[in-house]
């Protein structure tokens, strides 16, 4: 579950991470919302109008700067550090730039969410080998990052996003890389995942597929909620 209330974000204030500096006006501007456990939401706007930044909150990669947050049933706002690593643990998101760590294999990059579990590794070992074969790289699990295409490393990142069946995924263009075949199989596991109870939030400039599947939407306009619905 997830609840906005007059939440702004300014880069540079506070507790909030990897900002600019004192940069000019606010990323995020009062923006409220609910999404209930099980939600899907299309997160829509032009370049700018704050989608990242949303997605930056609500994975729990900064505070906002002012307003109440509830993720997973948890204020954020009140939350200490050792809640927050907690809940990290129950997001699973899929950055825009993938985020995969270079030097590690493809079968440790896509483990990482497990081994933060302390699941047994032969537990691990089998969830892994299922996952990959389900985004059709069982063959490049000994592979390191940079040895793949765009959309072989945006794959990965999906794998790792959803591989210990989190609460919450939160997705950044996760079809920019893909065609259209794998966008479609990746929208059928989201359809599935929402309706086991995932609350999914994807944000998109993808026409095409917000047409195919079409969804909630919220709508970001210069840093403010233009439509709910
Ligand atoms: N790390 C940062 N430091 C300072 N300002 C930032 C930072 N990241 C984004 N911004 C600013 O915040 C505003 C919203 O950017 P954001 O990346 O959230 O938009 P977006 O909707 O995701 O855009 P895109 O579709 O291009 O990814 C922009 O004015 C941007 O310049």
């Amino acid at each position: 579950m997830i609840r906005l209330r007059d939440v702004s974000f300014r880069y540079g204030d506070g507790a909030a991470d990897g900002g600019g500096g004192a940069s000019g006006g606010a990323a995020l501007r009062r923006i409220s919302f609910d999404v209930p456990q099980g939600g899907f939401r299309w997160l829509l706007g032009p370049s700018g109008a704050g989608k990242s930044s949303l997605l930056r909150l609500l994975s729990l990669g900064a505070r906002p700067t002012s307003g109440g947050m509830d993720i997973l049933g948890s204020a954020i706002e009140h939350a200490r550090r050792a809640t927050l690593a907690r809940l990290r643990q129950r997001i699973g998101i899929v950055h825009q730039d993938f985020r995969l760590l270079p030097d590690l294999p493809v079968f440790d990059n896509v483990a990482l969410p497990l081994r933060l579990q302390h699941r047994p590794e032969d537990e691990i070992r089998d969830e892994v080998e299922a996952i990959l074969s389900w985004v059709g790289l069982g063959a490049r699990a000994a592979s390191r990052p940079p040895q793949l295409s765009g959309g072989e490393q945006q794959r990965v990142a999906i794998a790792r996003a959803v591989i210990h069946r989190p609460a919450l995924i939160l997705a950044d263009e996760p079809t920019n890389a893909l065609d259209d075949a794998q966008a479609s199989r990746l929208m059928e596991l989201f359809q599935d995942l929402s309706g086991l109870g995932t609350t999914i939030v994807v944000a998109t400039h993808n026409d095409a597929l917000i047409r195919r599947y079409p969804a909630h939407e919220l709508e970001l306009a210069q840093g403010r909620l233009a439509r709910d619905g």
